[in-house]
């Protein structure tokens, strides 16, 4: 389980963060931040040391009647770079192909939420939704694409604004290209996607 997050040890280090930029965490303005922040934080990293599995645990089993796809699309993605600190945020869609059990469709933001609430790379973040699926599933095939916004790639450095980082993950079935495009032909864009 989690050990949480130390509150009191986070504000200790943003008084002294924006001793360090100058500010003074004395002031009237500054005073409640350092308590703040480490709330925020403890948002934020909510999913450190918390085991995903556990939304997986009651998956039923269904003899002959998975269906073909399961796809949940359009998930709320907000991470946390562990380059800088600073947010990523956009949309998980997550998709598998059941063997012989499916789970509740909740599970699988559940699954997104607790494993982007750690300091995170896109890449890995996809990488652990899949394994986390195919551990806990057993299913022909995941699929996992992220499309996010960096905040140090728009508001630093590159200066990036309205440049969008896609990754893939993907296992067994879904990995197949045909497989995949077939997927990811219905998470176009919303306003471009097919009525089927
Ligand atoms: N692959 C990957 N890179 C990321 C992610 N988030 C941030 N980065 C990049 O990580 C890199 C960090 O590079 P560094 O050279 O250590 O840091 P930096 O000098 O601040 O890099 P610049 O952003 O280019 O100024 C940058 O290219 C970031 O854009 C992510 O989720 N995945
Ligand atoms: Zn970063």
């Amino acid at each position: 389980m989690s050990a949480g997050v130390d509150r009191d040890r986070v504000a200790r280090a943003v008084r002294e963060l924006l001793g360090a930029i100058g500010a003074d965490p004395e002031s009237d303005e500054l005073r409640a931040t350092p308590s703040r922040v480490a709330e925020s934080y403890a948002e934020f990293f909510a999913g450190v040391g918390v085991d995903p599995q556990q939304f997986l645990a009651d998956a039923v089993p269904v003899d002959g009647e998975t269906g073909e796809l399961v796809l949940m699309r359009d998930i709320a993605l907000r991470s946390v770079c562990e380059h800088h600190l600073l947010p990523f945020r956009g949309k998980a869609h997550v998709a598998y192909q059941p063997r012989d059990r499916v789970v509740g469709l909740s599970a699988l933001p559940r699954v997104v939420d607790t494993l982007a609430a750690r300091p995170q790379v896109q890449e890995r973040l996809g990488e652990q939704i899949a394994q986390t699926l195919q551990d806990g599933l057993d299913p022909l095939g995941v699929l996992v694409v992220l499309e996010a916004s960096h905040g140090c790639v728009s508001d630093r450095g590159v200066r990036e604004a309205d440049a969008e980082a896609v990754t893939i993950a993907s296992r067994g079935s879904l990995a197949d290209p045909a497989a995949r495009a077939e997927v990811v032909a219905l998470i176009a864009p919303a306003g471009s996607r097919s009525a089927l």
